[in-house]
């Protein structure tokens, strides 16, 4: 049997070798393809994909890059070829942020990146860790609510406020306590800062990467500022760690298992059969994969899905008499009532479609050389998956760039489509063994946020800008951003008390 499935590798190989490349653009000298991609990529290569097709095939620098635009082209990747792209290509942000791909994202796959997954699992994305912490995010939305109370004058710049919301919430899962106080403040705002940086940094296709020879040039001068970006990182995640020590001496060494507790009470072990003892090191890259990918990702799908409600009064007001038939005026939305808000569920869903965190994903890399979709996918070559390109693609979506959560409520067209990688017309978290270690967390996390502010206030945009006219230009980065912060004014329906 052994011998029969050697053979039928090799002779699959032999014939993906014959077959010819998949199509794409023809590039300069060296640089190839690169000078190509523009300021905004994945709308580049959703155009390329019109001319080329689903599969296309780009070379930048000494890179083969393949990019997947459809979901049939998605699925053949992420299901059928899972195994092959289930690690990630070398890239100087795993280099000089992520501790020489001493993290989770950019672990290469095997024992250890599953320990590390394992661990994050049963401590904060488990059904049973999701609710052990929801009076946790209860009482952040809350203190999110009473901060949105007092804006002072004018508007607030509700991208800011979240932040803060999803980070606290995050950081008492992770650490057992809150990093900012209530409220903005200039910590809170420089940790959004450096997120926000992280991810534009982590976006760029860096030179150094693709033309390995011009790398010491660094002339987008990526590196010099990852450098830089690491080492404020590094400086506040041991300030995190020290602190931590502090607190639970305080508390006798009794404190609650939160992962860093855990992770701490490992140092010195091995996290698996393979890998060294657990350092402070693997415990800094750690902190940092969940605070960069657990906060921007999510504040930025809840500000999108803001601005689009903002945009569509009528799908905001169907929305609040959703909520308030099912939770009424006198309290704030509990974690518990998401599941009887079917509506406010399509909502996510429809802004994941039109607005997904991660346009690109996150890059794969084909471990072997394979046939993909009639095409020959050399060893080697990285893979990039347009998530933003596919949920518009107008073969599978009527009307497309429409604003339109009913697609997703019964008699829809989409009434059954799921977000989580099983339906691969919309893939926000990507999909396969490598998909979104948080997505529970940031799912449920999106919901109950967007489901407290719409039902908590009423949102009307400065004075002089209409609603229709609200910029939805993006700003491209490893997370998709929106160019033009949204700021509105929240003006509180709710009884009194309930914001108590
Ligand atoms: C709105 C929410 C989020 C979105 C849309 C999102 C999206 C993604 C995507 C597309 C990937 C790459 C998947 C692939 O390669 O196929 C990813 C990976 C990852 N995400 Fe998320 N994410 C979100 C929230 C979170 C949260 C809350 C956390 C943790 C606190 C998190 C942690 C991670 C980690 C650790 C990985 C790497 C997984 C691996 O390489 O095995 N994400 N995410």
């Amino acid at each position: 049997a052994l011998l029969h499935l050697l053979l039928s590798a090799t002779s699959s190989l032999r014939r993906s070798r014959h077959l010819p490349l998949p199509p794409g653009p023809k590039g300069w000298p060296i640089l190839g393809n690169l000078p190509q991609l523009g300021a905004k990529p994945h709308q580049t290569l959703a155009a390329l994909s019109r001319t080329y097709g689903p599969l296309l095939k780009l070379r930048l620098g000494r890179v083969d890059v393949v990019v997947a635009s459809s979901a049939s082209v998605a699925a053949a990747f992420l299901k059928t070829h899972d195994a092959n792209f289930s690690c990630r290509p070398p890239n100087s942000g795993a280099e000089h942020i992520a501790y020489n791909y001493q993290d989770l994202v950019f672990a290469p796959y095997g024992p250890r990146w599953r320990a590390l997954r394992k661990l994050c699992s049963i401590h904060l994305f488990s059904a049973k860790a999701l609710d052990d912490f929801g009076h946790v995010r209860e009482q952040e939305a809350a203190a999110l609510a009473r901060s949105l109370l007092a804006p002072g004058e004018g508007e607030t710049a509700v991208g800011e406020e979240v932040n803060v919301c999803v980070a606290n919430a995050l950081a008492r899962a992770v650490m057992g306590r809150r990093v900012f106080g209530g409220g903005l403040g200039r910590e809170a705002e420089e940790f959004k800062e450096m997120v926000v940086e992280l991810m534009r940094l982590a976006g760029v296709f860096n030179l150094g990467d693709f033309v390995p020879g011009l790398g010491w040039l660094d002339p987008q001068g990526v590196v010099s500022d990852m450098k830089r970006l690491h080492r404020r990182y590094d400086a506040m995640l041991d300030k995190m760690i020290t602190e931590h020590a502090v607190g639970s001496r305080r508390a006798g060494g009794s404190g609650a298992e939160d992962l860093l507790s855990v992770m701490v009470g490992l140092r010195g072990k091995a996290l698996d059969a393979e890998s060294g003892a657990i350092s402070n090191v693997d415990i800094k890259a750690l902190l940092l994969n969940l605070f960069a990918a657990g906060t921007d990702t999510t504040t930025s799908t809840v500000e999108w899905a803001l601005a689009e409600l903002i945009r569509h009064p009528r799908v905001l007001a169907e929305a609040q008499r959703e909520i308030d038939s099912v939770v009424g005026r006198a309290r704030l939305v509990s974690d518990g009532d998401l599941s009887s808000l079917p509506f406010l569920q399509a909502i996510v869903k429809e802004t994941f479609r039109l607005h997904p965190s991660t346009p690109l994903s996150l890059p794969r890399m084909a471990s072997e050389s394979c046939e993909v979709a009639g095409y020959h996918v050399p060893k080697g070559a990285t893979l990039l998956v347009n998530v933003w390109a596919i949920s518009r693609d107008p073969a599978a979506w009527p009307k497309p760039l429409e604003f339109r959560p009913e697609r997703f409520l019964p008699g829809g067209e989409h009434a059954h489509v799921d977000i989580r990688g099983t339906d691969f017309e919309i893939i926000p978290f990507g999909a396969g063994r490598r998909i979104c270690a948080g997505m529970s967390l940031g799912l449920r996390m999106v919901q109950f946020l967007t489901a407290t502010l719409v039902h908590a206030f009423d949102w009307t945009l400065p004075t002089g800008q209409s609603p229709e006219k609200l910029d939805m230009e993006e700003a491209y980065g490893l997370t998709l951003q929106r160019a033009v912060p949204l700021k509105a004014r929240a003006t509180p329906r709710l009884d009194q008390q309930a914001y108590n």
